[in-house]
């Protein structure tokens, strides 16, 4: 079984996901959505380093499929200990060491034997690389919540473009000052953006456990859903959304994004502004005509208004 809530008919593996030990990665059928869960349930789908690297490389996957146009992120459960759900409960911290969380015991490390990460047991943040893929991915991640969403893994629920949540079992906390860790980025400051700043360093500075309803009601979810319908509502949201214009969804994302990213953010937009321009014949004109040697011709092209 993936997850109690998992509907296997919906999904099959995508090719290669086997390799994987702390998530799994699946494609819908019939539709052009993936789901990509973390499966440590036992650990409330807390991330060791190499979660954070099958995540990661997952996630990047799931980018460059042209046929796929939403992303479902979520955790499998519930606990074989004790029945309890998350979604993720942030990095591990039985393998956090002085400098970062490392690779321990079955973890490796994505570069195999590397001696200088395997020798040094490199502490790794690379969550953060994850949220950044999160945040540039030119189609919508949708975060689904069926338990507890704590620390880095709330952080990831804030990055996520959308969050659908159990009624029933989501649960919403900041335990990073418990822990003396402190997501000063998106987490914090982007989570501000959609609750307001008194809000949001309530959920920071108190460690207080919100409900799905809750986490609706201050603007950082989009909708509490009964947890056995969880997953089939989420498949449906992203049924909608992959129905519409590829272009006009990646556009859309990065103009949301663009408002906060800086030139970070204008530099992505501008990226697809002048991927499109690539595909007039204007652009094309201006190519050939350097091919062939020859001045470009753009009279024929209106200077539009
Ligand atoms: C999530 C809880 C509130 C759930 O409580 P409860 O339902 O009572 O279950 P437990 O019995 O506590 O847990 C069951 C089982 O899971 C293990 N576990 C849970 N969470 C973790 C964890 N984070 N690490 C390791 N293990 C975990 C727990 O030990 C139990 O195991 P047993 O073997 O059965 O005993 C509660 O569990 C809880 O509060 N968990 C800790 C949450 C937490 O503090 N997370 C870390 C926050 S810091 C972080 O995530 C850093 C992320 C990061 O990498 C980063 C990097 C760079 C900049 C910023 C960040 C950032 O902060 O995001």
């Amino acid at each position: 079984m993936v997850s109690e809530i998992f509907d296997a008919d919906r999904w099959e593996a995508v090719d290669g996901a086997d390799a994987f030990d702390d998530i799994t990665y699946h494609r819908a059928v019939g539709v052009p959505v993936v789901r990509i869960a973390f499966d440590r349930p036992e650990k409330r789908n807390a991330f060791r380093p190499g979660t954070v690297d099958e995540l990661y490389a997952a996630l990047d996957h799931a980018r460059k499929q042209a046929d796929i146009g939403c992303v479902l992120l979520t955790g499998n459960g519930p606990s074989p200990k004790d029945g309890g759900w998350a979604f993720c409960a942030g990095g591990d911290q039985s393998v956090r060491g002085e400098s970062g969380y490392e690779y321990r015991d079955d973890d490796e490390a994505a570069e195999g034997d590397d001696p200088l990460v395997q020798e040094a047991k490199a502490g790794r943040l690379h969550i953060l690389e994850v949220q950044r893929l999160i945040r540039f991915m030119p189609k919508p991640v949708v975060a689904v919540v069926p338990g507890w969403a704590v620390g880095g893994g709330h952080s990831l629920h804030v990055i996520c473009d959308l969050t659908l949540a159990s009624a029933d079992h989501a649960k919403f906390l900041q335990t990073d000052p418990d822990v003396a860790s402190f997501d000063g980025g998106f987490g914090s400051a982007y989570l501000a953006k959609q609750v307001g700043q008194k809000k949001a360093r309530e959920i920071f500075f108190r460690g207080k456990t919100y409900s799905a309803e809750e986490a609706v009601e201050m603007g950082m979810a989009n909708e509490a859903i009964a947890h056995a319908d969880l997953e089939d509502v989420a498949l449906e949201w992203a049924a909608e959304m992959t129905d519409k214009s590829p272009t006009a969804i990646r556009m859309l994302k990065y103009a949301f994004n663009m408002t906060d990213d800086g030139l970070v953010g204008q530099q992505v937009f501008s990226g697809e502004a002048t991927r499109l321009a690539y595909m007039t014949a204007e652009a094309q004109e201006g190519r050939d005509a350097f091919l062939e040697g020859r001045d470009p011709d753009f009279s024929e092209y209106p200077w539009h208004y």
